[in-house]
């Protein structure tokens, strides 16, 4: 059991040499002075409580030898040669003045042979390494880790991040990516979520287009459709205040019932937009003429609008531009007659020149 003396002496931990050495060695106390007298003493002393110097081995004192004589050297020879107290270092700090003590536990309380491990040494760090302090001085280890012929720790690698080291590249440039379709503000907006490339701290930029790979669209746009030209521009009219679909639909229950007439195209002609005094405006939807003067200011797509289709017929230009609009029952109040041809009207209404005050009751 033990270290081999030959490594507690490469490590510093004992000296041939020193003083102690002397005093274990019973047989020599030829030339010993004052101190080495009371030393060699207090050795008989405990060669005869052992009855052995079994641990005397080639002039080299076994641990329990050494702690003996230190006991000695403590100057309390009652006291409890095991006892885990400070005698080593003493004994140790003599033999070795001015280098690193080591206490008798870290010698004897595990058996190992090398007091450097760095599993029983490793303290943490004071300063710190990335400290002011440490950076004063770098070269200077820890003091507590000095072993007498043992290796320094070798320095931790401390990562260097001074602007220019050549050890480190620069941060590279950011590529700015611009969405298709972005506007300029919104690109400001998120420019200042954008790692600027003077940071050394933002994320690498992901730039696709030098891997080749084309860049994504967004999954919430639409997929592009060039089948069909882009939509007008919604006209939309601003009624005047009463003339919402609801006042319309009001209004037109209001209105007086006209006797239905046939109308030829003629009469209808003259309740076009142009060249009309009455300023009664008239029109067709499949056969059907309607007085389209009240609905005028109640039509969404303007009066203007509306006006088109006055004094002729409106049925395709209706159907063009809002097919869904049930026209027959919003102008069900402003039917006037039905168209007929010029052939189909009475030869008293032709010879006369009109149907005015021709219904179709009595024509029938
Ligand atoms: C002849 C009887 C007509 C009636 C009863 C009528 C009725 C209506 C109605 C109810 C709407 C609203 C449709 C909706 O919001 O979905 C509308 C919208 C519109 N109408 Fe007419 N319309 C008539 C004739 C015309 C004519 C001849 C034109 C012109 C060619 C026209 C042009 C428009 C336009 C452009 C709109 C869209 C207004 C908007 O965008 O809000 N309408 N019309």
């Amino acid at each position: 059991e033990g270290i081999p003396y030959d490594i507690l002496a490469r490590l510093g931990l004992w000296n041939p040499q020193a003083p102690v050495r002397t005093i274990t060695d019973g047989s020599e106390r030829t030339s010993a002075s004052a101190s080495d007298d009371t030393e060699s003493i207090e050795l008989k002393t405990l060669e005869k409580s052992n009855g052995t110097t079994s641990g005397y081995v080639a002039g080299i004192p076994s641990r329990k030898q050494k702690e003996e004589v230190l006991v000695v050297e403590d100057g309390d020879a009652e006291e409890d040669p095991t006892t885990p107290t400070a005698p080593v270092q003493i004994e140790l700090s003599e033999a070795f003045a001015g280098t690193e003590t080591h206490t008798k536990d870290k010698v004897k309380g595990k058996g190992r042979a090398a007091p450097v491990d760095d599993d029983d040494l490793r303290v943490p760090m004071f300063p710190a390494m990335n400290s002011v302090q440490r950076a004063s001085q770098p070269s200077m280890p820890p003091p507590s880790l000095i072993v007498p012929g043992a290796m320094a720790p070798p320095p931790l690698p401390v990562p260097k991040l001074a602007a220019g080291s050549p050890s480190l590249m620069p941060p590279p440039s950011a590529p700015i990516r611009r969405p298709a379709g972005a506007s300029p503000a919104a690109s400001a907006r998120n420019a200042q979520y954008r790692p600027t490339p003077s940071s050394s701290l933002g994320v690498p930029p992901s730039s696709s287009s030098s891997l080749g790979v084309p860049q994504q669209r967004s999954t919430l746009q639409l997929p592009p459709t060039h089948s069909q030209p882009p939509p007008k521009p919604r006209q939309k009219v601003i009624l005047t205040p009463g003339h919402s679909p609801l006042d319309w639909a009001n209004h037109q229950r209001s209105l007086p019932f006209v006797p239905l007439r046939r109308i030829t195209p003629d009469e209808l002609a003259t309740h076009g937009a142009r060249k009309n005094s009455a300023k009664v405006y008239w029109t067709v939807l499949e056969g059907r003429v309607y007085d389209i003067t009240p609905y005028l200011p109640y039509h969404p797509g303007g009066e203007k609008e509306l006006l088109r289709v006055a004094g002729k017929d409106g049925t395709k230009l209706f159907n063009l531009t809002h097919s869904w609009v049930n026209w027959d029952n919003m102008l069900r109040g402003c039917e006037v007659g039905i168209l007929v041809s010029g052939n189909e009207m009475p030869v008293k209404a032709r010879v006369e020149g009109g149907s005015d005050g021709e219904d179709l009751e009595s024509m029938d």
